[in-house]
This record gives C-alpha cells, sequence and structure tokens, in this order.
C-alpha cells in the first residue's frame, strides 16, 4: 500500500465511514501518517462503535446525512482527500423504496460532490458497484445516476480544482450483509446452505483490494475517470462449497432456493463501450471521461469503429475459479481466519 505515503498528512474525509468499506478504509488510513480522517455518517450507535474499536483522537466523526448538504459540508471542512461511500446498497430495500435510492445515492451524491468542490478539496472518489452496469435493479439505476452525476460534473466544471472519479467493484468478500458471512452462520447454526442458483457468478474482491482501487484513484485520476480492479470470478456454488471446506464442512446440505427478485446471472464490471475505451493499466482499468459537449453530431453521427471488436468484461468471462482457488481465497479472509483459529 505504498500509495498511502502521499497522504502523509493529509485530511481525509469519508461519508458512510461506518460501513464495511468506509471503517476498513479508516482503519487503514489511521495506520498511517494522516493529520485526521472525518467520518460523516447517520447512526450514532455505530460511530460509538467504531470511536471505541478505532480509539485514535485523529479520527474526527460527524453525524450527519449525505442528504443534507449543511452536514456533509461541515464535514469536509480543512479535508485534502474524500472517499464517498455513503449509499443505500441493499438490493431489495432499493427495489421497495426507489425514491429513497434517488434521494441518497443521487442527490446525497451531488451534494458530496458540490462540498468536496466548495471545500476546495482536491480529490473525490466514488464508489460504485457493477450493479451500476446495464442496471437491472433500483439500487443499480440509482448507482448508475450517481456515475453519470459525477461524470457530467466533471465535464461541466473543468475549473474546479477538484478531481472527481469514480472506482466501481464487484462483490466485497465478508461485507455485511452478504452472501460469505450468511453460510458461515448457516454453517454454524447447522442449518443448509441456502443457494439462489449454483450457476450464478459474481466477481469477488477483499476489502484490502478494494481499499487499493481507492488509493489508486485518489493519486491517478483525471476528472471525471472511472477506475475498475481486475478481479476473477466464481459461481455462487463453488463459492458456498469454499466456504463449507475451509470451516471444515467437506459434504454441506444444500437448498437451491432460485434467483431472487432483481438479480442477474452474471455481473458485469465493464460495458462493451467503456471496454473499447478503456486503458490497462495493470490492476486496473481506467475509463477516461467522455468529455464531448453539446454537440449531438458526435453522439449520434459519429460512431466508435473499436467498440464492436470488444465484448463487456463480465463475471462470465472474466478468470474463473475452482474450488481449489476460491478456497485459497476464502483461506485469507481475516474473519475465516479468526473461526478457523476457533477466537470467534
Ligand atoms: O442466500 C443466499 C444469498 C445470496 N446468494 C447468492 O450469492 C451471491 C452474492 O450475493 P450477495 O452477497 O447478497 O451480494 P449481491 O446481491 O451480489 O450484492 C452485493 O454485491 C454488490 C456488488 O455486486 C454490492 O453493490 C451490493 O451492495 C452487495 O449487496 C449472489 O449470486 C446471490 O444470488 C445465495 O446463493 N444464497
Amino acid at each position: 500500500m505504498s500509495q498511502v505515503s502521499g497522504l502523509a498528512g493529509a485530511t481525509v474525509a469519508i461519508t458512510g465511514g461506518t460501513g464495511s468499506f468506509g471503517s476498513t478504509m479508516v482503519r487503514h488510513l489511521l495506520k498511517e501518517d494522516v493529520a485526521a480522517v472525518h467520518v460523516v455518517s447517520r447512526d450514532e450507535a455505530k460511530q460509538d462503535d467504531l470511536r471505541k474499536s478505532v480509539a485514535d483522537s485523529r479520527l474526527r466523526l460527524f453525524l450527519g446525512d449525505i442528504r443534507d448538504y449543511d452536514s456533509v459540508a461541515e464535514s469536509f471542512l480543512g479535508a485534502d482527500f474524500v472517499f464517498h461511500a455513503a449509499a443505500l446498497k441493499q438490493v431489495p430495500s432499493c427495489e421497495f423504496f426507489p425514491e429513497q435510492a434517488v434521494k441518497t445515492n443521487v442527490e446525497g451524491s451531488r451534494n458530496v460532490i458540490r462540498a468536496a468542490h466548495e471545500a476546495g478539496v482536491r480529490s473525490l472518489v466514488c464508489l460504485s458497484t457493477d450493479k451500476a452496469v446495464y442496471p437491472v435493479n433500483a439500487m443499480g439505476m440509482t448507482k448508475a445516476l450517481m456515475e453519470k452525476t459525477a461524470q457530467a460534473w466533471s465535464r461541466n466544471h473543468p475549473e474546479s480544482r477538484t478531481v472527481v472519479s469514480t472506482t466501481r467493484y464487484g462483490n466485497v468478500m465478508y461485507s455485511r450483509g452478504s452472501v460469505i458471512p450468511l453460510f458461515v452462520s448457516q454453517l454454524a447454526d447447522g442449518r443448509p446452505l441456502t443457494l439462489t442458483e449454483g450457476s450464478m457468478t459474481r466477481f469477488l474482491m477483499s476489502l484490502d483490494e478494494s481499499v487499493d482501487l481507492v488509493l489508486h484513484a485518489f493519486f491517478n485520476a483525471q476528472p471525471g475517470d472511472l477506475f475498475v480492479r481486475k478481479a476473477p470470478a466464481c459461481t455462487v456454488e463453488v463459492l458456498a462449497l469454499a466456504v463449507a471446506k475451509v470451516l471444515g464442512y467437506d459434504k454441506p446440505d444444500i437448498r437451491v432456493i432460485g434467483t431472487r427478485h432483481g438479480e442477474k446471472q452474471h455481473e458485469t464490471l465493464l460495458s462493451q463501450e467503456e471496454r473499447a475505451k478503456s486503458i490497462d493499466q495493470g490492476d486496473y482499468f481506467r475509463v477516461p471521461l467522455d468529455a464531448r459537449s453539446l454537440e449531438y453530431e458526435l453522439y449520434v453521427e459519429e460512431g466508435d469503429r473499436d467498440a464492436a471488436s470488444v465484448s463487456d468484461y463480465t463475471s462470465s468471462n472474466t478468470t474463473q475459479l475452482d474450488l481449489d482457488a476460491a478456497c485459497d481465497l476464502v483461506r485469507r479472509l481475516p474473519q475465516v481466519q479468526a473461526l478457523v483459529a476457533g477466537s470467534v
């Protein structure tokens, strides 16, 4: 994590800093020589938990909501970098309350961008998801609109000193409410593993890898860039068997429950069009901003000759993990290591 040295002495603000992703970022930053980490989030109990578990005077907690511009603006005062992780991210809740997803994921993100600009922040990274590509559910649709908002803002404000970029992720292993902790608790309770559809695939990445991508974006982004981290994938059946095997269950009971409402069989990290214009940066793809202005003929009369020769970057055409490779990934998760060691 060499890039963090560039954050020495800096103040970093994190929206949604008590979530799985945000709090991992908080811990990484505090291990380095940052001057302060500002967390803005809604839940005072989670803030208190974070305060106690981190116990570091450089952590400053701001109670607020990204829907409320003033609360965001206050927490960004003095910040050099902002990581925007606050979101409504559960697929089912966004399906039932799509207007709430619009308020947080779209309008709230717009507040974050404006407040970062007003505070003179150097770099703002907005967290997005593969579900924003060809979205089929309200969570993905509103995240897609967040991306468009970030890009349009960059296009329309070349004078701003704030570089706004977006990072798009696949599934982060062991994040709160996700399938791996669910499988772990099902095994512990002696219940069958509930599989939606065994052949469904998902990109997999660890929280540490996701932090790397944010740091990469902080220091390498041009205004309006989108970054994607290359990631392997596996079927949910392989994932379930891997979790069971690593925890010592060779033949787990499995119950197939079927695809859930709003779910895709495979996820896409880059559309064909994005992939055609992406720049390969080793572990990452960088998709530069389409900086064309409102000249419609450039959109509708000039095509991209390369676009048809590449395909989407999906969880079914990336590197596929077999059971052994999936076990290796699962074994590396700190929460799984703690379980195996019997310390939880
Ligand atoms: O009982 C279950 C629950 C889930 N799954 C499957 O496991 C995979 C992962 O599911 P889950 O961990 O719930 O994640 P997703 O629904 O894919 O969504 C997560 O991953 C996204 C990135 O794709 C993030 O944006 C979301 O916030 C996050 O909830 C999916 O194929 C599910 O169908 C099962 O097989 N059995």
